[in-house]
């Protein structure tokens, strides 16, 4: 008999033939996000579920006695109680690496958009705004040859890196729950303390992941330290940063301007008052939203998923799961 799994979330028709193949399996068939109900009744006799972003918690893991694994199409899993799965057997696994250009792309979309002020002027010219004479008014900020400081040195971090060194130039420091040296000598990056990380940059990257640990990282006395030309670009978790703090270190020009990919809560509440300023420029949290790399992710959370309720350790394994 092949093993039960749920996809919890769309993917693409050739990912769920390969989970075809190998599992017997349900789905859910609409666009919208499944609700909790629904999510709870389905886990009750699959051993695995393929997922991203819904809480996998003690309600719903009490809910499914034959669950082995849960795998995310995403890097982060800030949704997983790790404590209540490691308590159940529960395997948990991520899509690591397959997406790491794809987001330092957008990341440097946003530090260039957010410092040439490239949504802000869009909307000027198609308003009809564009009038001969002095354009001092227009005037943003230059990326290349200014100062990079990256928090969260990881994978997505040194993508970051190579693109800032290597394309534009830029002095990069970095910060990160361990210092690493290998990576400073090979791409000539420099270790800060958090605090001078935000006093030396022109441009202020936050990568890391949603821990207990990054949960407001980022409030009003870090926004203080900042140059009051500074970029700030959140693409890590909209809960890393105060967004109350940041709000207001935009519109009292205490920084120059902010590029976010992610919010705190998502889809982001319309009246958040962040959404008004012309200096965020704000997003969708689509940091990895390509076709092919969102292919990617798919098909790596389906290895992850068959591996794992077919009795085989999943490539990707969260740390704190092995
Ligand atoms: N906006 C988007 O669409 C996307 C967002 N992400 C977010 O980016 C995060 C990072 O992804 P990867 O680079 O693949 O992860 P990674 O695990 O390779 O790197 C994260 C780095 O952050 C460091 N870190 C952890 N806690 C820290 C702390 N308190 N202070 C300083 N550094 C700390 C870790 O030591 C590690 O080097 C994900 O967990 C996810 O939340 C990832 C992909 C897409
Ligand atoms: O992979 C992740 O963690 C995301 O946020 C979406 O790609």
């Amino acid at each position: 008999m092949k093993p039960k799994v749920y996809i919890a979330r769309s993917i693409p028709k050739q990912v769920e033939a390969y989970i075809a193949e190998h599992c017997d399996y349900e789905k859910w068939e609409e666009e919208s996000a499944i609700p909790r109900e629904k999510l709870l009744e389905a886990v009750r006799d699959v051993d695995g579920l393929l997922t991203s972003g819904t809480a996998i918690d003690q309600e719903l893991l009490d809910q499914a006695p034959r669950l082995k694994a849960v795998c995310n199409a995403s890097v982060g899993y800030n949704n997983f109680d790790l404590a209540a799965m490691k308590e159940k057997k529960v395997m948990g696994t991520n899509t690591p690496s397959v997406l790491d250009d794809t987001v330092a792309d957008l990341v440097f979309g946003l530090m260039l958009a957010a410092a040439r002020r490239i949504p802000e002027l869009d909307r000027f010219v198609k308003e009809g705004k564009w009038e001969k004479g002095d354009d001092s008014p227009l005037f943003g900020l230059d990326v290349h040859h200014t100062t990079l400081g990256i928090i969260g040195m990881g994978r997505i971090g040194e993508a970051i890196v190579k693109r800032g060194k290597f394309g534009f130039g830029m002095n990069v420091l970095y910060n990160n729950r361990r210092r690493k040296p290998q990576v400073e000598q090979e791409l000539g990056i420099t270790y800060a303390e958090l605090d001078d990380l935000l006093k030396q940059s022109d441009f202020i990257v936050l990568m890391t992941p949603l821990t207990p640990q990054t949960e407001n990282l980022i409030g009003r006395d870090q926004f203080k330290l900042m140059k009051n030309t500074a970029v700030f670009i959140n693409a890590s978790r909209g809960q890393t940063v105060d967004e109350d703090a940041l709000y207001e270190a935009l519109s009292e020009g205490q920084i120059y301007a902010a590029g976010l990919d992610v919010f705190r809560d998502e889809p982001v509440n319309p009246a958040n008052r962040l959404l008004t300023l012309p200096n965020a420029v704000t997003l969708p949290h689509i940091g990895s939203a390509t076709a092919k790399t969102r292919l990617d992710m798919a098909m790596c959370a389906a290895k992850n998923l068959v591996d794992a309720v077919s009795g085989r350790t999943p490539a990707n394994l969260v740390e704190e799961l092995k």
